[in-house]
């Protein structure tokens, strides 16, 4: 029998009707999904997601009755002064549900009666789950819906919690096509299982399972989803409204990330009120696509829904990073009501996304606050290590100053402090002199930090201190994600303690710095402090090792200018540019260097898609590279700057298994060769058909 999409309504495929009609452009999102040609790029072929068919969307063919008027809302005549249409429910990203489902394929302009259920022949559907659902629920009407499932209200039938209502989101095994559509069912309840305890996230009570469903019950919300308020209000909050909704999925946010979970789905569908009032707690739902991330790791698989994916989700190397943008999004919603990144079709959202800057001239921007609009800017940055993180965005000067906000601890702090303990005496220097130029705003986050981990008020902190907050702190998630282990790295914290002048030098971004307005005035300051305090001389051969620049770098020509002529110590540029553990932004060649995507995605023509994976499981570490170099010229350091764990990768090509190459360093003959088999692949265009070479598979 036929099922997989076309046996459910599909919410995501409608918009009220009157949204459409606001700006006279009724084709957003409509349901006919004709895909404009020029913004698939049809003849230019883009590079960009080359696995996308240009054909028209093939499985959003069943209309559904349009979502439900938001409660109380009628049909009133909305009137959105927005740039682009006011927000809709947004829809997932095709390449996602093709590889979950297996039921999405280029070309594919229907999906084959029966299909589903061969590509499901085999799979294990067993979850060990308790079996005796209707034992002890009794289900009642249906409360929502989304692409993996439906929820009911059900109630307890007997006991002495008989009576009381639960939510019961009901996924049916049919659906599940593919491993990894298992998998992130297994993975749904797994997360909702270990994340206990927060007051913004929806309490799970038990799973279940029989032969056709998943059952996951949990705590009921009846208040609706947040995006049916947004669209109840025409659009717009005040922005001291939009600061309660944020704060509270921030707060959430900051929670999961902590524990080493990645949500993935961060959208207004996602978030639910518990009741009706109009000041009701917000719960974040639908862990249908987190998962676990370590805090060195990256994750590679596209997932999400295209308004608020993140660009290096895109770019298929992301991390916790990625939920923020997509509060970011939701922020910005929240206070103009429209989108910030929007075209008609995906590949022109992917587009828009990656390239284009939201608009901040329209109404309403122009009246907020500067604090606001600074505010979703930095959340909406499109540089993960310079965007802030939940645990940052609550400090805030928009937020710091609301009432309840208690700024939870921050993962990233850890990361940094690992680096820094790496460095050299040098880097040290400049980074302590870095600390002392921090402002007021910059310092209020180390200072909430450092309480945190500083409990008795000693005024330092050891590494027990941080083991305990974070055993304060800890679900069972962390022991999934990895966090502890990762204390690991700080043990030369062992045997001494840390004050906070150093604390703030090892817990500060340079990158996050970077991308203030007035980051060069810091770095002038900084540079002078350093000057007196810090600097010395430097063999540019020494320089060139702590950077970790292979011998076959001609380093002169990357380095000449760091190093100052007169007196042999770091001159300005060598202060702002010095980072040991950031090989990124060395500039070796300006031509062929692959300093940054966006860069080459805008600049070569004919550029070929290459990908590197990593070797062991296609959820580690993944950097995706353009190249246009048809004749393989380009040089193995050169690729080792630019993905920052080559070790672990393997060459995407026809046949991978072959292309395994291990845990070390590629040959660059590897690397060369393998780009020609690419090159020859993408050349006669096979990419476009080809099972073998499929992205969306890995
Ligand atoms: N605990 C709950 N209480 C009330 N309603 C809920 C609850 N959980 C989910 N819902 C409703 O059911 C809808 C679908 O749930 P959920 O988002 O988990 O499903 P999904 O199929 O994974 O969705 P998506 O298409 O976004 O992936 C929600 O948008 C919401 O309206
Ligand atoms: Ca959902
Ligand atoms: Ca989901």
């Amino acid at each position: 029998m036929g099922m997989g999409f076309n046996g459910l309504k599909n919410k995501d495929n409608h918009v009220p009707t009157e949204d459409n009609n606001v700006n006279g452009n009724g084709e957003e999102d409509s349901s006919n999904f004709e895909e404009k040609k020029e913004d698939l790029g049809v003849g230019k072929k883009s590079p960009f997601f080359p696995f996308y068919s240009p054909s028209p969307a093939y499985f959003f063919s069943k209309k559904s009755p349009a979502r439900s008027p938001a409660p109380g809302s009628g049909t009133p005549r909305r009137i959105f002064k927005g740039k682009f249409p006011p927000p809709s429910p947004a829809r997932h990203i095709r390449a996602l549900l093709a590889k979950r489902h297996g039921s999405v394929k280029p070309n594919e302009a229907t999906i084959p009666e029966g299909k589903e259920v061969e590509v499901g022949v085999g799979l294990d559907k067993n979850f060990g789950f308790s079996k005796n659902l209707y034992n002890k629920y009794e289900l009642g009407e249906e409360v929502g819906r989304g692409h993996f499932g439906y929820t009911c209200r059900a109630n307890f039938k007997k006991g002495e919690l008989k009576g009381q209502e639960v939510a019961v989101k009901v996924i049916p095994k049919a659906k599940m096509t593919t491993a990894i559509a298992i998998e992130d069912v297994r993975k749904e309840v797994k997360i909702l299982r270990a994340l206990t305890g927060h007051s913004n996230l929806i309490q799970f009570y038990d799973a279940y399972e029989d032969n056709d469903n998943v059952y996951i019950v949990m705590e009921l919300c009846e208040g609706g989803e947040l995006l049916d308020r947004i669209l109840s209000r025409g659009g717009k909050y005040t922005e001291d409204d939009a600061k309660t909704v944020i704060i509270q999925i921030l707060n959430v946010v900051a929670f999961c990330h902590l524990q080493g979970v990645v949500h993935r789905d961060l959208k207004p569908e996602n978030f639910l009120f518990t009741c009706k009032d109009e000041n009701s707690q917000l719960k974040a739902i639908d862990f249908g696509l987190s998962d676990f991330v370590k805090p060195d790791e990256r994750l590679n698989d596209i997932v999400g829904s295209a308004y608020y994916v993140a660009p290096e989700v895109l770019h298929r190397a992301y991390s916790t990073e990625a939920d923020v943008w997509s509060v970011g999004v939701i922020a910005y919603i929240l206070l103009c009501g429209s989108r910030p990144f929007w075209a008609r079709t995906e590949s022109g959202i992917f587009r828009a996304v990656v390239k284009a800057e939201p608009s901040y001239e329209e109404q309403p921007w122009p009246t907020l606050t500067s604090e606001a609009k600074d505010f979703v800017k930095r959340l909406l940055n499109k540089d993960p290590r310079k965007r802030m993180t939940a645990a940052q965005a609550m400090c805030h000067p928009w937020i710091k100053n609301s009432n309840d906000i208690k700024v939870p601890l921050d993962i990233l702090v850890f990361k940094l402090m690992k680096a820094y303990m790496r460095s050299s005496p040098l880097r040290k220097a400049a980074l302590r002199t870095l600390s002392k130029t921090l402002t007021v705003d910059e310092l209020f986050y180390l200072k909430e930090q450092f309480a945190l981990l500083e409990p008795n008020k000693s005024g330092t902190i050891s590494l027990d201190n941080i083991k305990a907050a974070l055993t304060k702190n800890a679900t069972d998630a962390m022991k999934e994600s990895l966090v502890y282990d990762f204390l690991a790295s700080l043990n030369a914290l062992q045997y001494r303690r840390m004050d906070f002048e150093e604390f703030c030098a090892s817990a500060l971004s340079v990158h996050q710095l970077e991308a203030l307005e007035r980051w060069e005035q810091h770095a002038r300051c900084a540079y002078e402090l350093f000057e007196k305090d810090g600097n010395r001389t430097i063999m540019i051969e020494e320089l060139a090792s702590e950077l970790g620049l292979s011998p076959s770098v001609p380093v002169h020509a990357v380095l000449h200018d760091w190093i100052r002529h007169t007196d042999g110590k770091l001159s300005f540029l060598g202060f702002v540019n010095y980072r040991e553990t950031e090989k990124r932004r060395i500039k070796c060649y300006q031509k062929t260097v692959l300093e940054d995507l966006h860069f080459l995605q805008n600049t070569f023509i004919g550029a070929v898609r290459l990908s590197l994976i990593s070797g062991s499981s296609n959820r580690k570490l993944a950097t995706s590279l353009v190249l246009d170099d048809p004749a393989g010229t380009i040089a193995l350091d050169h690729l080792r700057f630019h993905c920052e764990n080559l070790i672990d990768c393997v060459i995407a090509s026809e046949n991978i298994s072959r292309l395994v190459m291990g845990h070390s360093y590629l040959k660059s003959s590897d690397i060369l060769d393998n780009l020609v088999i690419f090159n020859c692949l993408v050349s006669s265009s096979v990419l476009y058909n080809r099972k073998s070479i499929d992205f969306l598979s890995w």
